[in-house]
């Protein structure tokens, strides 16, 4: 079952010539993480960005195609594309939440990184504020790091620390989809398995899209994934036939860094 089919989508960035992606067909599956691999410029950035409509935050982009994202109450699929209001874009936003390469902690406390997004969703009682942050952190494997500085700025966080918070802000409004630009880039090792780590576990309460250049993160985390080359989507799979029996030879060039 998928939280997202992605069907027809082409895009092209305002002002350029040239489509950055061609007619991509897509199933994001639900409870599973997919992988976008492919060299650079091929458009998995351009792709995942799409899926919350970040790109608009510049205007005139010229979409076609339909990105078919699963309204959980009603069962039904919905295009994103027909969104208009800016409300429904802060709503789709927090159904479909991003982490980026950077670790983008907000200058203020713990505390109030993670309270930012569930006070937007509407939740004013202190207690339930403070129930769901301390949920969301330890979702995010970060609570007991974190519990005796609360009210301490996020800055102070390590780069690890700060991109683990970063996920409990966006799991705390309990998204369906989490999308995640190169997450651990950034990162040293070892917070690059913690980052992956939870990544995995929190497969089981979110849906997940991945844009990763480290083959090895792909093959270990992700359920999914798609090779892009050029705008096109050149083949999608489960994750081990991708990466052991590749049908397209691009493919096959690609994961044993003949290119790229
Ligand atoms: N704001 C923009 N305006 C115009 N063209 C853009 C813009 N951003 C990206 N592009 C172009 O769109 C294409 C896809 O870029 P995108 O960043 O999605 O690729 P990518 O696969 O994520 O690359 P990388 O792995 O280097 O991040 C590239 O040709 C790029 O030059």
């Amino acid at each position: 079952m998928s939280i997202m089919n992605i069907e027809n989508f082409s895009f092209k960035y305002a002002g350029a010539n040239d489509e950055s992606l061609k007619n991509i067909n897509l199933p994001i599956k639900k409870n599973k993480i997919t992988a976008l691999i492919g060299p650079s410029g091929c458009g998995k950035s351009t792709l995942l960005r799409s899926l919350n409509r970040i790109n608009d935050l510049y205007p005139n982009n010229v979409y076609d195609g339909r990105l078919m994202l699963l309204n959980k109450h009603t069962n039904k699929m919905e295009n994103i594309l027909d969104i208009k209001k800016e409300n429904d874009f802060i709503k789709l936003r927090q159904r479909v939440g991003m982490i980026f390469q950077k670790p983008t902690p907000f200058p203020m406390s713990i505390f109030d990184n993670v309270a930012y997004g569930l006070k937007i969703a509407g939740v004013k009682n202190k207690t339930e504020l403070e129930d769901k942050v301390e949920a969301a952190l330890k979702g995010s494997a970060l609570w007991d790091e974190v519990s005796n500085r609360l009210d301490k700025s996020a800055m102070g966080l390590s780069g690890g620390q700060q991109q683990r918070l970063c996920i409990a802000r966006a799991v705390a409004v309990k998204p369906d989809l989490l999308l995640f630009d190169e997450p651990t880039s950034a990162l040293d090792p070892i917070s690059t398995a913690a980052i992956e780590e939870l990544i995995t576990r929190l497969r089981n309460e979110v849906s997940i899209a991945i844009v990763t250049h480290n083959m090895q993160q792909a093959s270990r985390i992700s359920d999914y994934t798609a090779f892009m080359y050029l705008g096109n989507l050149v083949e999608y799979n489960h994750t081990e036939d991708i990466f052991i029996n590749p049908k397209e030879k691009k493919t096959e060039d690609y994961i044993t860094g003949r290119f790229g």
